[in-house]
Order: C-alpha cells, then structure tokens, then sequence
C-alpha cells in the first residue's frame, strides 16, 4: 500500500507508450512523458507533430490506439466528461466560448461538471438547488477575480478583447476544479503585454497547485514559461528535460526548428522570475 508520501512523490499524470493511429497515419508513436504536482510542461514541435492529438487522447475525446493514461496512479477513461469530472480541463486552439452568454455565465457552465445537484432539485429549485447554485457563482466570480475579468461579467463574452476571451476560457476551464489543466495554444494571436499577462497567469495557476501542460509554437515563451520541456517530432518524443537542456539540444534546432539558434533561445532567467 502506497503512503501519502509516497504519492505526493509519485507524478500527477502519467502518459506510457501512447500510439494514436488514424487510418494508415501514426499520429503518435509510443509517447510517454510524466506531469509532477504544480509542474508546468510545454508541449512543442512543428505542425502536424501531433500535440493536439496528445490532448485529444488525454481529455478522452481520441480512444488511443495503444498506451495508458494516469492521474494520481489511476487510468483515465476515455470519456471526456469522466476525463473531466476526474480532474483534467483543456483550452483550444480556436476558441469556443457560448458567444451569446455572459462572461459569467460562461464560467458557470465550467462550474456544474462539479455540481452534484439530483434530479428532483433541479427539477423543482428546490433549496439544495439553490444553495448550490449561489456556490457556484461564487466560485465562477472568484474564478473571474483571478483571471481579472470582474469588471465586465455581464458583459456577452462575444464582446470581449481576444485576449479577455482567452482568459474568459481560462476561467471556464479552472471551473471544473482542474488537478492538470491543458493549455492549446493559449497565446496565438497576442500581443507581447497579452502574452506576459498569460505568462504571469499561467504561474499563478500553477502556485494554486493546479499542473499545467501547454503546447505552444513560441519557443521563447515555453522556455521561460515551463519547467520541463517535451518535443515531438512527427509522433514521437525527440527530447525531453529542462528548457536549458532543451534549448541547447542541437536535434531540437535542426530537427524541429530549423532555425538559427539565436531564434530559439528564450532566456532562462525569464523562467525563473515565476518561482
Ligand atoms: N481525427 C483525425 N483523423 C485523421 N487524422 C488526424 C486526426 N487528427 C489529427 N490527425 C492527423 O494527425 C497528425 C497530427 O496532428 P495534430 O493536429 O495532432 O498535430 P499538431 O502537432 O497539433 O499540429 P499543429 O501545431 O499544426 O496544431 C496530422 O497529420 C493530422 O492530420
């Protein structure tokens, strides 16, 4: 029998052997690769790599092919919603917000994976209902106070900023009281202040003890953003460790960047101010 130590020692997630295949296409080939408590993990490698499709197999929506998925020593089913409810919430690439609801709302509807309202309480509001409805907007508006969206949560979420509208799913995404939260590409489109605002955020989520994987396309922002550090080339892991290992890994400039080395370094020291 294990002892609290022994898990809190133990990695968070834990994906081995991990194949996706589609068809005749070997979107992933045997990945493995560990998530420690309040760990950030970036996820890089260039297009079609197959980092979405890692967190399509981790969030239950792709039935991987072969391989197994761990949380806290327990495997993963392949159900989004149970992927959920166990402790796993994903951002996406695109957003996908309910454009026509309010800010709050938005969050609110991230709140009732963890609801555990019966069915006669729904149906009739009863008291337990309630209750559990005026604690799920406290949370949504503590989670709108972190993210630093409480000015504006009767606003319709279509009507926001890009970057509040990626911090608005941010938001929606802690709702469901994540352990691991994924992050797909939580910068693209931002300007250098929205990308630092995600950066320091991303910290922050991580100092309330929630882990957090994030694929990224700007290396400079994942080495001074993530404790570890995993390319994927064409399906398969071609370096794994610290961003200074990574950043210095001559396979990883030829193989994946194939750009001059000046391009790929990020600062280190970036990094470190989060701590
Ligand atoms: N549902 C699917 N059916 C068939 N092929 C798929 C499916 N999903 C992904 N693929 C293929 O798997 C490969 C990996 O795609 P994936 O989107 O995971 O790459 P990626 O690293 O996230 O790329 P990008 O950086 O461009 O988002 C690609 O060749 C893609 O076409």
């Amino acid at each position: 029998m294990s002892s609290a130590s022994d898990r809190s020692a133990a990695p968070l997630l834990e994906a081995s052997g991990v194949s996706m295949v589609f068809g005749g296409l070997t979107a992933l080939n045997n990945v493995s690769l560990t998530v420690g408590r309040e760990e950030v993990l970036g996820l890089i490698g260039p297009n079609g790599a197959g980092k979405t499709t890692f967190f399509n197999c981790l969030t239950g929506q792709y039935v991987p092919t072969s391989g197994r998925i761990s949380l806290d020593g327990t495997t993963l089913p392949s159900d989004p919603a149970k992927v959920a409810a166990a402790g796993v919430a994903r951002t996406f690439q695109n957003i996908r917000l309910f454009p026509n609801m309010s800010v709050l709302e938005n969050v609110l509807v991230g709140r009732h994976v963890r609801m555990r309202q019966g069915a006669i309480a729904s149906i009739f509001h009863g008291p337990g209902f309630r209750k559990g409805e005026r604690l799920a907007r406290e949370r949504s508006r503590e989670l709108l106070d972190f993210v630093g969206l409480s000015q504006v949560e009767g606003e319709l979420s279509r009507n926001l900023p890009y970057g509040d509208q990626r911090r608005l799913e941010i938001a929606r995404a802690l709702a469901t009281e994540p352990s691991v939260l994924l992050l797909d590409e939580p910068t693209a489109g931002m300007n250098p202040q929205e990308t630092e605002d995600t950066r320091q955020l991303i910290f922050a989520i991580r100092d309330s003890g929630v882990s957090v994987i994030v694929i990224e396309h700007d290396t400079k922002f994942i080495f001074g953003l993530c404790d570890h550090v995993v390319v994927l080339v064409q399906g398969e892991v071609l370096v794994a460790g610290t961003p200074d290992v990574v950043r210095d890994d001559p396979r990883v400039i030829e193989a994946y960047l194939g750009k001059p080395p000046e391009d790929v370094a990020g600062t280190a020291t970036e990094g470190e101010e989060g701590r």
